[in-house]
């Protein structure tokens, strides 16, 4: 998997070298590239952003510098297989779904805006081209799409055969199949008894089943209280 990073900040990409991402890129899983837009800029200045057509606060980053780096990286031919990511407020909400369904791409490039957005035409260009996906984290404004597409990375990459140690690990996550959907149960470890807090009993029963129908209520529960939108049949 090869993953292109277009921003004005391509420090922000350097966490990526660490931690099971920089062994996965270590190791050949996957390809990290982040890439300064005002490279694809000509004036003085380095020129990304210019006012909003209509009026309006703040500034909109020009159209220019996107398309020749989109011609640079990705050229001018139509492959659906590419999956260009805008992480946005305005995107549809992303998901476990989709970090799975993107852990399966061989190529994505996280388009990073800043100030009031992106021009428009940009990803109306992109739409005709390749797999666009405009992805919000969470009903909030961050400054830029970065730290959005870090959390997203994250969340495809970990997905991809052979990053995590133990894939057994990805079954019984929150949102993950094996889970139906459903928000994770608490887990506990070692000591059995801490500042007067006890592990739960059924967890140290070594009864198998009691422990997974111990799990599924604790989920199902969890669930009730936090997240009854999961709740498919109530
Ligand atoms: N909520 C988000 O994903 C986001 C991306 C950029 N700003 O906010």
């Amino acid at each position: 998997m090869r993953l292109d990073y277009l921003t004005i900040f391509p420090e922000f990409f350097d966490v990526l070298g660490i931690s099971l991402l920089g062994k996965a890129v270590d190791n050949g899983i996957v390809d990290i590239h982040a890439h300064d837009l005002r490279t694809w800029t000509h004036d003085r200045h380095r020129t990304v952003d210019d006012t909003p057509c209509g009026g309006g606060a703040g500034m909109v980053m020009k159209p220019d510098p996107w398309g020749e780096a989109f011609d640079d990286l990705l050229g001018a031919d139509p492959d659906p297989s590419v999956h260009v990511v805008i992480p946005t407020p305005s995107g549809t909400p992303f998901r476990q779904d989709d970090a799975a369904q993107l852990s399966h791409a061989d190529r994505i490039v996280f388009c990073c805006g800043r100030y009031e957005g992106i021009d428009h035409r940009v990803i109306d260009y992109a739409s005709e081209h390749w797999s666009v996906h405009e992805l919000s984290l969470g009903d909030y404004v961050l400054n830029g799409g970065e730290v959005a597409a870090l959390a997203m990375t994250e969340a495809i990459v970990r997905l991809v055969p052979g990053v995590l140690g133990n894939p057994e690990s990805l079954s019984e996550e929150s949102y993950s199949q094996d889970q139906e959907g459903l928000l994770e149960y608490p887990v506990y470890t070692r000591p059995a008894s801490w500042r007067g807090w006890d592990v739960p009993e059924v967890l140290m029963s070594g009864h198998h089943g009691h422990i997974a129908q111990w799990r599924r209520e604790q989920s199902r529960e969890l669930t009730r209280r936090r997240r009854p939108d999961l709740l498919t049949d109530e």
